[in-house]
């Protein structure tokens, strides 16, 4: 594993970016580029430094193929809260060309949950899965909406969030955690891990314990990110907010070896 510590968020932000516009430009045209994508507050800076390239002409997105982690059961696509419109509003949009037939988000207003997500799964494969899954991370440790004791090897399905996850959420949904919806569907742990490369941001001191967790800690569906020091192509990119439950030892040794590597 690799873990990639920067000053702050902004810095964060433009390297992880910076990993992306890389691999999606060191692909062959033969097939598309397969693309993870989450939500949250920590890509957002992300995003906006994609779109930033892709405005400046510096990096294309016809042939990148994306795959969300996501969504709540039971918000509709205009729903300021769903996922859809988080993307859309926040990446998809500003982007001069993406195709949107090549975007593809889980539907949460499906009356076939099961059925939705076993054909999410499916697409994936049809494309030879995920090249790269962004990803960021609950204070629990959650990856897309894989909960505490969620299977490492969980599939894409359906999730109950946790009444801690609610009450994080809440503060989008006029801070009222009954408001927030119950379940969501979600790609499993083993669906992200199913991929290639898997580079999960994690920013500020709320998300120390789950940092530490993740690098330090045994491998543990407690901590479900902690699957990530089982794959082969993971990267931790943090802020030196989120380093403060790593001891001294980890942090050094992660400035040390990562001081020549630019991407
Ligand atoms: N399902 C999403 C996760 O995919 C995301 O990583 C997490 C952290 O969000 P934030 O980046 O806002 O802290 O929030 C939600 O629970």
């Amino acid at each position: 594993m690799r873990v990639v510590i920067q000053e702050d968020y902004r810095k964060m932000c433009k390297w992880a970016a910076d990993y992306i516009a890389a691999r999606i430009k060191a692909h062959g045209e033969d097939r598309p580029f397969v693309l993870g994508l989450p939500t949250g507050s920590s890509p957002i800076g992300v995003y906006q430094e994609l779109v930033r390239q892709n405005r400046a002409g510096e990096l294309s997105f016809a042939n990148v193929v994306t795959f969300n982690m996501d969504e709540y059961l039971g918000l509709p696509q205009e729903h300021d809260q769903s996922y859809w419109y988080f993307m859309h509003n926040n990446f998809f949009n500003h982007l001069t060309d993406m195709k949107p037939e090549n975007i593809n988000i889980l539907n949460g207003m499906t009356d076939d949950p099961e059925g939705e997500c076993a054909r999410y799964e499916a697409k994936i494969a049809s494309y030879g899965g995920i090249d790269l899954f962004l990803g960021g991370i609950g204070v629990d440790g959650h990856i897309a909406f894989n909960e505490p004791y969620t299977s490492l090897a969980s599939r894409t399905g359906v999730r109950d969030l946790t009444t801690d996850t609610r009450i994080v959420n809440s503060r989008f949904f006029g801070n009222d955690p009954g408001k927030v919806p119950a379940q969501a569907l979600s790609v499993g742990v083993g669906t992200v891990t199913d991929s290639k490369e898997v580079l999960i941001l994690i920013n500020g001191h709320n998300k120390a314990r789950a940092l530490a967790a993740t690098v330090e800690g045994g491998v543990s569906q407690k901590w479900t990110c902690s699957t990530l020091q089982m794959h082969n192509g993971a990267i931790i990119a943090c802020d030196e907010a989120a380093c403060g439950e790593l001891t001294v030892d980890t942090y050094k040794y992660f400035l040390d070896i990562e001081k020549n590597q630019r991407l």
